[in-house]
């Protein structure tokens, strides 16, 4: 029978409901700016796109060959090759019966031509070729539009733009385009323990490692920081911080202060100021997590334990401001996995384990959970590259059972 877990007192928030709650408060920032394409990765397109141009423009060769007429290949007499075609450099003139053409790849295709035949298939003497293969009309010919028709919708209002999407609007002749403007997120950390790097650590004393680690997270989320620091645990202190973030802001992430020791002060501060909507969700590690606002800019509380506060940040606060920036959250990217060593758990929270996945040797993704599971051991998940995902009412999981994982960012 399985025992109780006795950090999932009753209230806690199931994580899909959490999830659900924010998606609903969260909205899209206003306000745009005009970028070179080139500095529009990862930004979200605040405009339609359209292509001007078709692509490809013209019908062209695909391969380096000889451009000639289908029909003149029945006869089996040799073609007379009476020009060349460069890409960038066409041959101006026309394909009549019995002639052909060297064509190079994605030279423009001559008029008269019809079907290209790639040079290792030619006997190639003189002035004349003879084809030595098997031919079909149309062959090795990249038609017109056949990519995108001038006029088509290139990209959609709300796209976060890859570099594959730059690529398709490079090969349309775009050069700027407007994106939503980066949202500003208030980051600090609080903790009468933490030090900075270089400082001498006291008795107690660590590094804040989570602020950092949330300001390279943010960083690769296209977001601007505002970056307020390390906070003592003072309710003064957090109390001024958290309103100066809600005032230059467009959402506040903290670190710490949201469970129930006699320095936890965040959570309640904020409660103080502005509003909780929830506290608790059935997570583990994260359990404390707290969302509320002030003054209308959503507060996300994460817990202080290093783990704690970035598997919060990936499952809670990452849907978040994927919506606040503009884009869209598609739900966690989740694989099936075959878990290699079994786990013990508790039914009660949503357990996202540490794990490290591959494809075993009959082709099929195997799981192997990292060592120590502690919400302060960074070691494993740096070494992690995914999440073992076990639901809230499940027990303990066998070696061999199929688990949900989600791979790391
Ligand atoms: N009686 C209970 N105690 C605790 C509970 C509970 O339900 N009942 N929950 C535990 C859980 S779960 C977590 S997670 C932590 C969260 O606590 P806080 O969010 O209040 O965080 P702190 O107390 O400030 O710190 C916890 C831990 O993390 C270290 N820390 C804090 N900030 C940083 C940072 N920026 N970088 C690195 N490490 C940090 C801190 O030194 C503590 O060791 O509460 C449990 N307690
Ligand atoms: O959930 Mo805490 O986040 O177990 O350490």
């Amino acid at each position: 029978m399985p025992t109780i877990d006795c950090c999932a007192q009753p209230g806690l928030m199931p994580l899909e409901s959490a999830r659900e709650k924010l998606l609903q408060v969260l909205s899209p920032i206003a306000g745009t700016e005009t970028l070179p394409l080139v500095r529009a990765s990862g930004r979200i397109l605040a405009e339609e796109i359209r292509s001007g141009v078709h692509l490809p423009p013209c019908d062209n060769s695909a391969m380096d060959g000889y451009a000639l007429r289908f029909e003149d290949l029945a006869s089996g007499l040799p073609l007379e090759l009476i020009g060349k075609s460069f890409a960038g450099a066409p041959f101006d003139g026309v394909v009549n019966p019995g002639t052909c053409v060297r064509i190079m790849t994605g030279a423009a295709l001559p008029a008269g031509a019809d079907t290209v035949v790639m040079q290792e298939n030619v006997n190639a003497r003189g002035e004349s070729i003879r084809i030595t293969c098997q031919v079909c009309p149309g062959d090795h010919i990249r038609r017109c539009g056949e990519d995108v028709a001038e006029g088509a919708a290139l990209l959609e209002r709300g796209e976060c733009i890859s570099i594959a999407h730059i690529a398709l609007l490079a090969a349309a002749g775009v050069e700027r385009v407007t994106v939503l403007r980066k949202p500003v997120i208030a980051l600090f950390s609080t903790g009468d323990e933490l030090r900075q790097p270089g400082e001498a650590l006291g008795k107690g004393d660590i590094y804040d490692s989570n602020r950092i680690a949330l300001l390279a997270a943010l960083a690769q989320m296209n977001l601007e920081v505002l970056d307020l620091g390390v906070l003592p645990d003072n309710e003064q202190a957090i109390s001024e911080a958290l309103q100066r973030a809600a005032r230059d802001a467009d959402a506040i992430i903290t670190s710490g202060g949201v469970s129930v020791g006699e320095a936890d002060y965040t959570r309640e501060v904020l409660e103080a100021l502005g509003e909780i909507s929830f506290w608790k969700v059935a997570i583990k590690p994260g359990k404390p997590f707290a969302f509320g606002n002030l003054q209308g800019t959503p507060f996300f509380g994460l817990p202080g334990n290093p783990v704690s506060a970035l598997v919060t940040f990936y499952q809670l606060t990452v849907p978040a401001l994927t919506v606040l920036k503009g884009g869209r959250w598609h739900g966690p990217q989740a694989l099936t996995a075959r878990l290699l060593t079994s786990l013990k758990k508790k039914p009660g929270r949503t357990d996202f384990q540490r794990g490290i996945y591959r494809t075993g040797d009959c082709g099929e993704l195997v799981v192997e959970p990292v060592g120590s599971q502690g919400s302060h051991i960074l070691t494993g998940l740096a070494v992690a590259n995914c999440f073992i995902v076990l639901a809230r009412e499940s027990g303990g999981v066998e070696a061999g059972d199929r688990v949900v994982i989600e791979p790391l960012p």
